[in-house]
């Protein structure tokens, strides 16, 4: 593992999310998670922040671009296969999306002694279409979904890659497709290493349930915005179970 120093050369500004230390924090209060993450923009070109491309480990960029081009292919597969599950046209999404965004976050979960009084992650889904996460070879189980109101730990299988469903998708089949609410804990003695791969649409894209999945028995539950506010939205949130999607919900009047 690279030196602290070697680390803070590349810091996570406040309210930002590429760089190295904790994202989502907004309070000298507030419990931070047991994790320091390392995040950078990958496409397109203009996400990227080059100063915050680590010149150590030598091999670190070029592994990155060639990981995170691979990682792009999938998410361009997995995205057809899901429309044509949907009945829908194959390139629909990637029509749709423009020059999708894509961006990778490495978290680091150092072991805890007291792995009951912290969480790795707070609760939340992803702000993306699609999350492509991958775990390191030998660490403990880690992730863990919400399923009917009980979280349930994900046993990493050997080479596979996990796929989450983001709000984006949940958003533009109006639920029937919903994002996984997740979180990450702790392990007592060992560490834990996430790479996580966020895939969302072009930032000019206005998005809004698609009107295959509204009828009368499924009334339009988001409103249409544009995904570059949503995704300002939710970086510069705490993370919160799925509150940040409430931004894309179209308020209905309390009749209580
Ligand atoms: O480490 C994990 O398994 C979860 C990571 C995650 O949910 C995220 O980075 O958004
Ligand atoms: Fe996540």
């Amino acid at each position: 593992m690279l030196p602290l120093e070697e680390k803070q050369k590349y810091p996570m500004a406040p309210g930002t999310v590429q760089g190295y230390g904790q994202a989502f924090v907004f309070s000298e209060d507030q419990k931070l998670d047991w994790c320091n993450m390392f995040a950078l923009g990958i496409e397109p070109q203009y996400v990227r922040n080059p100063n915050l491309w680590p010149k150590k480990p030598e091999k670190f960029s070029e592994t990155v671009e060639e990981y995170s081009g691979e990682i792009r292919k999938l998410c361009y597969n997995l995205l057809t296969y899901i429309a044509l599950g949907l009945g829908l046209k194959g390139d629909e999404f990637e029509e749709m999306f423009g020059v999708s965004v894509q961006a990778v976050r490495m978290n680091y979960y150092p072991p805890c002694s007291r792995p009951d009084l912290v969480l790795g992650l707070s609760p939340h889904s992803d702000g993306s279409a699609l999350t492509v996460l991958q775990q390191a070879k030998g660490g403990p189980v880690g992730l863990q979904i919400l399923k009917d109101n009980t979280w349930v730990p994900i046993q990493p299988i050997p080479n596979a890659l996990v796929i989450n469903i983001g709000d984006t998708i949940e958003v533009l089949t109006n639920g029937k497709y919903r994002s996984v609410e997740h979180r990450a804990v702790a392990h007592e003695e060992k560490a834990r290493l996430s790479i996580v791969t966020f895939f969302a649409p072009s930032y000019e894209v206005e998005l809004g349930p698609m009107p295959e999945f509204v009828d009368e028995n499924h009334p339009c539950k988001y409103k249409i915005y544009n995904h570059g506010e949503y995704s300002k939205h939710y970086v510069t949130n705490k993370l919160q179970g799925k509150k940040t999607l409430e931004f894309a919900k179209i308020q209905t009047k309390n009749t209580n």
